[in-house]
């Protein structure tokens, strides 16, 4: 069974083996209108194959002595059957339209909630731009493999075999040369495909890359202008572009070169050829001249519009092949469903932890932390230092399990993580991290993500202990305030009192902060430490920064030094016996020499 960080228990489930497998599964669940769509289409071809019939029917009639009563009958029956053939045609379509439209709908629910399951380590090597790409060019495209596609490939099938039946009934030799037509036509279709599937999936995957690219530079913009980038973007999206302008060049040089349609040409003729050396030698009539040169030219159709079925039938493939990858994708952590749960108490143990992030393929694992054992105690704030790069954030990281230790175990309350229920686990743990992210949503919405159901009382409420209700009181709107973009429209304090407030009314016994008081200035930096400070009350916080104020404050300080555990212990402690905590102490010193606010009492 697949690893999963997040499940719905109502989802449908479709079978994931292989594309075609999943694809049928996912347009079967609509096997009514599958049904109706047959049904609707058969009639309309037997209908327009009938017609022909008919109008040979006729012809004999009109070579012989004026029978008006005959022919106004025909007549009849021939309005008659096509409008048989529109009204069918018309219901088979609508069928038709229904499927494709929920397919993809749930095609795109179905690689949304997949994306929501995914690991963190997952994530991170994936392009957001790729994604979205899958998520909407792809899952278009399999929309449309159903309609035009599937539907154009069913109509091609009745338009040949149909017509091909009224022949043989018209003239049982006279099926010969269809034969060798259609037999014709399967083996350079499939030349035809062989050559068109390549291409086609090179362009679905050069799509998602410029996609990304694309993703990437809006989301960078502020670093493109602040660099003066705009020329070299322009000119790395132009080529982008232009490869897969290339590939759809590529396309229609191969669909330039659709046989059928020449076999086609060469068929009509032979089969005239050989209608009319029947008739001469007396087996054969007029009426059944025209009948099966009518039904040939039936055929014209399905040859012609296979050709586009099969380029659209082929990218709908190619997308529902890129969809599935992503869903099918392991992950590496599960959301352990039957897992330990319970309220958190608080305490911390690390026992002999290494842990590296997963590697591309053919590199060597870099180790970020090395057989790292301490333990926290419920309730205490600890303090983590350690130069840039020396794994500070990837040890908090593997508290709520963003990822998971590579060897040693992470315990809480004396529960290995990986026992945990992942959801119980997580939803009692905060973290504020270094890059605040706000969603475009308002400002109430936001301190509310952890606590959905809270009310404006409570949110307020834990606005004013982040420090951040008179701010937010200002903002033309209020609570009401919609954030722009990543919250481009606040400061970095300002966001930073937003996570604080949500840290607040989620209320997690467990509280990571991670370098969340850097880049302000020291008025409002008073009022978040303030804030800090409150939030320390009750619960244990891990805190990644580089104030000393709040270092000294800490029940217990960890020192890293490239990933190892140098140094544990109280500041005064490590001031007298670790020489890197002097180091970096003295290095914190030195920016802090602006006054800092003077501690609280704990
Ligand atoms: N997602 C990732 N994939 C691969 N390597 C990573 C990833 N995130 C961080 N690293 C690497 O892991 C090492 C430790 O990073 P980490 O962010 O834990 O350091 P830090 O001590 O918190 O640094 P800083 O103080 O600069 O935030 C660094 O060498 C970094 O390059």
């Amino acid at each position: 069974m697949q690893r999963s960080e997040f499940t719905v228990a109502s989802a449908y489930v479709y079978d994931r083996r292989s594309v075609a497998r999943w694809l049928l599964s996912h347009v079967t669940r609509y096997w009514p209108f599958v049904l109706g769509f047959y049904l609707c289409f058969i009639t309309a071809w037997a209908a327009y194959s009938g017609a022909q019939a008919l109008i040979g029917r006729a012809a004999d009639v009109l070579s012989g002595p004026p029978d008006y009563a005959a022919l106004t009958g025909l007549a009849l029956a021939v309005l008659a059957v096509m409008v048989t053939d529109s009204v069918t045609a018309l219901i088979g379509s609508l069928s038709a339209e229904n499927v494709a439209a929920r397919v993809e709908a749930d095609v795109r629910q179905e690689f949304y909630e997949s994306l929501l399951a995914k690991s963190k380590a997952f994530h991170d090597r994936q392009r957001a731009g790729d994604l979205m790409a899958r998520a909407t060019d792809d899952a278009n495209f399999v929309a449309n493999m159903i309609v035009p596609g599937a539907t154009l490939i069913s109509e091609t099938v009745l338009g040949i075999v149909v017509p091909l039946t009224f022949i043989f009934f018209t003239e049982p030799r006279l099926i010969i040369v269809p034969l060798i037509f259609v037999a014709g036509y399967i083996v350079t279709a499939r030349w035809y495909l062989r050559r068109l599937m390549p291409v086609i999936q090179r362009q679905r995957e050069q799509y998602g890359v410029m996609n990304a690219g694309l993703e990437e530079t809006i989301s960078g913009i502020e670093v493109v202008k602040a660099s003066a980038r705009e020329a070299l973007e322009r000119s790395k999206y132009l080529r982008n572009a232009q490869r897969f302008r290339d590939l759809f060049v590529q396309q229609g040089d191969i669909e330039a070169r659709y046989l059928p349609l020449l076999l086609f040409g060469i068929a009509l003729g032979a089969e005239f050829f050989h209608a009319l050396w029947l008739y001469s030698t007396g087996d054969i009539g007029l009426g059944q001249v025209v009948a099966v040169i009518g039904l040939m030219n039936v055929l014209r159709f399905p040859t012609f519009i296979s050709l586009f079925a099969f380029s659209v039938f082929q990218a709908g493939l190619a997308g529902a092949r890129r969809i599935l990858a992503i869903i099918n994708a392991e992950t590496d952590l599960d959301e352990n469903p039957n897992g330990y749960r319970a309220p958190v108490r608080g305490e911390i143990e690390f026992e002999n932890v290494s842990f590296s992030f997963a590697a591309h393929p053919g590199e060597a694992p870099h180790q970020v932390l090395r057989d790292i054992s301490f333990r926290i105690a419920a309730g205490q704030t600890v303090a983590i230092v350690g130069q840039t790069g020396s794994g500070k954030s990837a040890l908090t990281q593997l508290v709520n399990r963003t990822y998971d230790a590579t060897s040693g175990r992470v315990l809480i309350d004396g529960v290995d993580v990986r026992e945990w229920n992942l959801d119980a686990l997580r939803s009692q743990i905060g973290k504020i991290e270094q890059d605040i992210f706000l969603f475009s949503r308002t400002i109430g919405e936001n301190i509310a993500f952890g606590a959905p159901g809270a009310t404006q009382e409570q949110i307020e409420a834990a606005a004013r202990a982040a420090q951040a209700h008179e701010f937010i009181s200002r903002l033309p709107n209020g609570y009401q305030t919609v954030i722009g973009e990543r919250g481009v429209t606040l400061s970095g304090g300002q966001r930073q009192r937003i996570a604080l407030a949500r840290a607040f009314l989620a209320n997690p016994r467990i509280l990571i902060l991670d370098d969340s008081t850097s880049a302000i200035d020291s008025a409002t930096e008073d009022e978040i430490q303030r804030a800090i400070r409150q939030a320390q009350q009750g619960r244990t916080v891990l805190l990644i920064t580089h104030r000393l104020a709040q270092i000294r404050w800490a029940d217990q300080i960890l020192v890293l030094d490239s990933g190892r555990l140098v140094a544990a212990g109280t500041h005064e402690e490590l001031l007298r016996t670790s020489p890197h905590y002097r180091r970096i102490f003295a290095r914190y010193e030195q920016p802090a020499a602006r006054p800092t606010p003077a501690p609280a009492a704990r």
